[in-house]
């Protein structure tokens, strides 16, 4: 940008017609005289003579986000900037990939310039930067072009993410890192602690795209944990490595619109056959609803009834007899929800998931981790749509006057902020907890922390998302422009607290939970 042409007020003046059309925009001037005809916002808007050949500044800072200037299609129209006389260069540039916000409260206060922390180390700060980066400049514009059109996230993203062992790591700190090169090298393996896998998901949450996350492989974080845990030998050298290099995709198979997630109400069911040769096989039949990335899934890890009351977890590929159908949900198709059918599907033996009829623990292994990555996305969200509000009522004026010198906005903003730090501060400690405790400790003394968490956590976003709509007014319904963040929030916000346990459920099982460590002996 130091080479422009330096061009005055005066000769920016003289381009203010149709055909020959100028405009100032933070210190850089745009030749417009083309694209006026293309402009999103119609053609009338430039030729206002407020705007032809004048700074525009102030205007286009009201009716677009930052990110536009950003557009190399839009870099291009610029000519020149304003002399060196008068201006010191742009101020209002979008901040640089793997940059923190700068916002009061726009950040986790661990983050914040001159906060410390008790419970993040250096390599906590280098490896959050490191995923910033590669989260804005890699993945958000896939991220926004998918939550547009539908389609599953873009194989280069997969491959991308694959690269820098992304994948690997969203199944936590364990054995299954050892010898990969993590974001490059920015961290050891044997570094990497769950505090690490939640800014992971965090920074995957303030991208503000709900559904792509989603698809992103939400589906593979809770399928692949029971062949993890439960898969032969041989199934986890075929399966895990595909997975973690993106070359093939797996999902949960569980729920059915028979019974919900009720698995004692599951109807889809297996029978043990024996062949001539002796090879023995499961014949599976019936239906999956809901299976997040189930549209490109190329296992599917399936609950089944196998016998009287016995429930089972086996891997699926699919083949002959799998069929999989994309459902319209309110959140985009990115995500890849699907139906599942399997029409006497004949899966090997070897690939069942722990004991025969024993499926219910196979699969309640993994319960607390799915809800506590939903709460580092949940977390990382609200804080985005924070952020947002903040930005937008201070910059928002009306009626002559910044919007957030409404004493209701300020009260909206202080309710928000509550909201966010509290939730912050949960997570966290839940999260060092986990650090601190085997498996087993955590089912124990987590499982309803995190539960109650996750009620929090949707109830709170839920009552962010409506302050936030509040705020935005008209800008929060529509899914481009200045609101598009919040609008994704506001139509994806209550899914967090369906997916993973409802909020009732969960709120049920905390104080369970809690019920059941009750000494008997305490009384008033
Ligand atoms: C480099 C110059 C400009 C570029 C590249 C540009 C680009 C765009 C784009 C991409 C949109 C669609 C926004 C969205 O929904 O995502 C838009 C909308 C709009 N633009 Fe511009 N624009 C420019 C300058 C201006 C200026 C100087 C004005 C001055 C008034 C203006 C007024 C509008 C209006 C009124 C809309 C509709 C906003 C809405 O639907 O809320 N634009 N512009």
């Amino acid at each position: 940008m130091s080479n422009l042409r330096e061009i005055t007020i005066e000769e920016v003046e003289k381009h203010s017609s149709e055909g020959d059309l100028w405009v100032i925009i933070d210190t850089l001037v745009y030749d417009l005289s083309k694209f006026y005809k293309m402009h999103p916002g119609g053609m009338g808007v430039l030729l206002d003579p407020r705007v032809a050949g004048k700074d525009a500044t102030t205007a286009f800072f009201s009716l677009h986000r930052a990110e536009v200037l950003a557009k190399p299609a839009y870099k291009r129209l610029i000519v020149g900037s304003l002399p060196k006389s008068i201006s010191t260069g742009p101020k209002l540039l979008p901040p640089k990939h793997d940059e923190l916000s700068k916002v009061p409260y726009g950040e986790a206060m661990w983050l914040g310039d001159g906060y410390s922390s008790a419970y993040h180390n250096e390599s906590h700060r280098r490896f959050q930067k490191a995923v910033r980066g590669f989260m804005r400049e890699v993945v958000l514009p896939d991220a926004m072009a998918c939550e547009e059109n539908g389609k599953r996230a873009s194989q280069k993203v997969f491959d991308a993410l694959a690269e820098k062992n992304i994948i690997a790591m969203r199944f936590g700190p364990g054995p299954h890192l050892k010898g990969l090169k993590l974001m490059d090298g920015v961290i050891q393996p044997e570094e990497f602690d769950f505090f690490h896998e939640s800014i992971l998901t965090y920074e995957l949450g303030r991208l503000g795209t709900r559904g792509y996350f989603d698809g992103l492989l939400a589906g593979g974080v809770i399928g692949l944990p029971p062949i993890l845990n439960y898969g032969s030998p041989a199934i986890k050298a075929k399966i895990i490595p595909e997975v973690f290099q993106a070359k093939k995709f797996i999902c949960l198979a569980i729920t059915e619109a028979f019974a919900g997630s009720d698995v004692s109400g599951l109807q889809a069911s297996a029978e043990l056959v024996t062949e001539e040769d002796g090879k023995k096989y499961w014949v599976v039949t019936g239906t999956k609803k809901w299976i997040t990335n189930g549209t490109y899934a190329d296992y599917f890890t399936t609950g089944v009834r196998t016998g009287e009351n016995g429930f089972t977890v086996m891997v699926i590929p699919r083949g002959d007899g799998v069929e999989t159908k994309a459902i319209k949900t309110s959140y985009s198709s990115t995500a890849g929800t699907a139906y599942v059918t399997f029409d006497r599907v004949k899966v090997p033996v070897e690939n069942t998931l722990g004991e025969v009829g024993k499926g219910m623990k196979v699969i309640l292994q993994n319960f607390n981790h799915e809800r506590w990555m939903m709460n580092c996305i949940s977390a990382g969200s609200m804080r985005l749509v924070v952020e947002e509000c903040l930005k937008w009522s201070n910059q928002r004026f009306v009626f002559g006057k910044p919007l957030v010198s409404q004493p209701v906005i300020r009260h909206k903003l202080a309710n928000m902020i509550a909201r966010v730090e509290a939730v912050q501060s949960w997570l966290e400690n839940i999260t060092y907890q986990m650090t601190q405790m085997s498996h087993k400790e955590q089912s124990d003394k987590l499982a309803g922390q995190i539960a109650l968490l996750k009620m929090f956590i949707t109830r709170s976003g839920q009552q962010t998302a409506e302050d936030a709509a509040q705020i935005f007014g008209g800008r929060s319904l529509t899914q481009t422009g200045m609101g598009r963040i919040i609008e994704n929030y506001r139509r994806t916000a209550a899914f967090d607290a369906i997916l993973g346990g409802v909020e009732d459920v969960l709120g049920d099982l905390g104080v369970r939970q809690a019920m059941k460590h009750m000494p008997p002996n305490v009384r008033l």
